[in-house]
């Protein structure tokens, strides 16, 4: 900072309200030691008492005010790669309506919040078809098209990893990297779509009425992980498309915060379906179903149910699933409904459902189960070792848990049949001989962080450590043999390793082997797994990453690459071991 600090340097102070704020030194005075610095921002001249060490460099070019233009489309560009200049230039672009902009091999896209379709039109498609990185503005057909020459010309498999948090954008932008590559082989960029663009987006529907639901930051949030891939032949013609599903949110169909939804399809089908079938279903107002009304919001704005589950039924059949089987996963659906509905009495320190009781004789019913058995077994647990079955009474709370990861267990085997049907239909085994290569899009939830942070988001945090550790290995050894072509000089760059973070996680005596091995014993509980925990990973080396909060026995925290998560273990063993 030193050689900054001189009459007419530009530089950044932090500013509350703006974050950073554009100034440029008029004046400075030394006063034992202590530099008060005149600058004059954007909004005027102003002295401020600044400690040097809180200035950051700016593009000695950038102009006052900030927002005139600056239009660096790579921000390796920058003279500084600090964050306000980041953040800057990120901005300039954006008002000017750039929202896409590089940095380095990766396309940072913000969200415009409104729709162009000018920007993603077959006239754009053709625009980037066979060009270099860099001969046209910064855009997802631009990295699309370099994965797909790479493909061609190297014959490596690639994959896309779209990445950010809930509403960032993910899945709009991987829809369009598909129509890229969807379209990019085909005359018909003027046309209308192509079959196999038809099929696969034929796919949205489905996937997003069953895996998407309203939450406060997304009316239409996919709570579910999607790696989609476009298979080529050897003519490097698409000749078919594979989905694969993680870590779908169970905790959804059970519960809800409030103005959030379970997933659409419920309120679709009740919305959607004709009085007959409802009343052969036994379906009623949404108000009625404990696992749909805890959000208190039956209804999103400008969405029409009914029309959705049309197209969701149009989908459904196009992939082959008919009126009849249709008919069949909305019994499914209100089966579960009903078990949401079963009321289980408190009798001293035990547990008691009747199996008269109304709503889980409807729920069998729907479902195909016997009520005396499932009645016995929403209550009861049944443990087998190597000699004997212990067979031992639950409580009310733990036969809640265990009414509700029946449900959860029935909706996520359905969500699976769907994507194994949907599956058959993309790739056929005869598409299948014909395969030589793909590229993959993942589309899969960024880091999260909650006032209160579940098994879920624990299993979300972890594959995404894995993918932080994925792309810095990537990134700095693409670099690195770049410098070596080149032949520059550099030495190695240091940078943030999160391994002693996923060896906490993984290794044979890290949280998830300890979880597995807890919730195999008989008397396994959530309060034994964290002591196991406490002991185990709070020594060398695991405690740099896994500690103890200064409150509270039932809780740990994980030092991951984005900042430090804390965990509940609450009903953690008991879900994992019904899972
Ligand atoms: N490129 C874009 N152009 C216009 N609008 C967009 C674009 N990308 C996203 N949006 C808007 O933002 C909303 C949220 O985007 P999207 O559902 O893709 O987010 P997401 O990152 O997948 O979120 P989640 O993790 O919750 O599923 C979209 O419904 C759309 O209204």
């Amino acid at each position: 900072m030193a050689t900054l600090i001189e009459k007419g340097s530009r530089c950044w102070i932090p500013d509350e309200k703006e974050g950073w704020l554009g100034v440029e030194i008029t004046n400075i005075t030394n006063n034992n030691n202590k530099y008060q610095i005149e600058l004059i921002s954007e909004d005027g001249e102003r002295t401020f008492n600044i400690e040097t060490s809180s200035l950051e460099e700016s593009n000695p070019d950038l102009p006052l005010p900030r927002n005139q233009v600056e239009t660096v489309e790579d921000l390796t560009e920058l003279s500084h790669l600090n964050e306000p200049s980041v953040l800057n230039a990120i901005r300039v672009r954006y008002t000017m309506f750039n929202i896409y902009t590089y940095s380095g091999i990766v396309l940072i896209a913000i969200n415009p919040f409104q729709r162009n379709d000018e920007l993603y039109s077959p006239h754009r498609i053709q625009r980037y078809a066979s060009k270099k990185r860099g001969e046209e503005e910064p855009h997802l057909f631009a990295i699309a098209e370099d994965a797909y020459r790479f493909m061609i010309n190297h014959k490596q498999n690639q994959s896309i990893v779209v990445s950010g948090e809930s509403g960032a954008g993910k899945t709009v932008s991987a829809k369009f990297i598909m129509r890229y590559f969807a379209s990019v082989d085909s005359d018909e960029h003027d046309h209308d779509m192509s079959e196999t663009e038809k099929q696969i987006l034929a796919t949205n529907p489905i996937m997003e009425s069953f895996g998407n639901a309203k939450t406060t930051r997304n009316d239409n949030s996919s709570r579910f992980g999607k790696y989609m891939e476009i298979l080529f032949d050897k003519n490097i013609v698409i000749c078919g498309a594979r989905i694969r599903i993680y870590l779908l949110e169970r905790s959804r169909l059970v519960f809800q915060p409030k103005t959030e939804r379970n997933y659409h399809i419920f309120y679709q089908m009740i919305e959607g379906l004709s009085d007959d079938k409802k009343s052969q279903l036994g379906l009623m107002g949404v108000e009625n179903f404990f696992y749909l009304n805890q959000g208190g919001v039956p209804k999103i704005d400008n969405v029409d149910d009914a029309k959705e589950f049309k197209d969701t039924c149009d989908a459904l059949s196009l992939v082959g699933i008919g009126e009849e089987q249709q008919f069949q996963i909305f019994q499914v659906l209100a089966g579960l409904l009903y078990i949401g509905n079963i009321q289980i009495t408190k009798s001293r320190n035990e547990a008691m459902v009747s199996s008269d009781e109304p709503n889980l004789v409807k729920a069998c019913e729907l479902l195909g189960l016997e009520p005396v058995s499932f009645a016995k077994w929403i209550v009861k647990k049944q443990i087998v070792t190597r000699s004997e079955k212990i067979v031992s009474n639950l409580n009310h709370a733990q036969s809640m848990v265990a009414r509700d990861s029946v449900a959860k267990y029935i909706y996520s085997s359905l969500f699976d049949w769907l994507t194994d049907h949907v599956n058959a239909n993309l790739c056929t085994e005869e598409m299948q001989a014909k395969v030589e290569t793909f590229i993959g899009v993942l589309d899969i939830y960024g880091f999260e962080h909650f006032a209160k942070n579940s098994f879920e988001q624990f299993c979300i945090n972890y594959a995404n450590e894995k993918l932080q550790q994925e792309f810095t290995q990537h990134v700095f050894k693409l670099e690195q043999e770049e410098y070596v072509k080149e032949e520059i000089e550099w030495s190695f760059i240091e940078f943030a390793d999160n391994q002693p973070c996923i060896a906490a996680i993984e290794n044979r005596l890290g949280i998830l082997s300890l979880l597995d091995e807890e919730s195999r014993l008989p008397s396994g509980t959530d309060q034994s797994w964290i002591e196991k925990m406490y002991q185990t990973l709070i020594k060398p080396p695991t405690d740099q990453v896994f500690k103890k909060p200064r409150f509270g026995n039932n809780k740990f925290i994980v030092a991951h690459y984005a900042l430090d998560v804390t965990y509940d273990s609450e009903d953690v063993v008991r879900c994992f071991g019904y899972c």
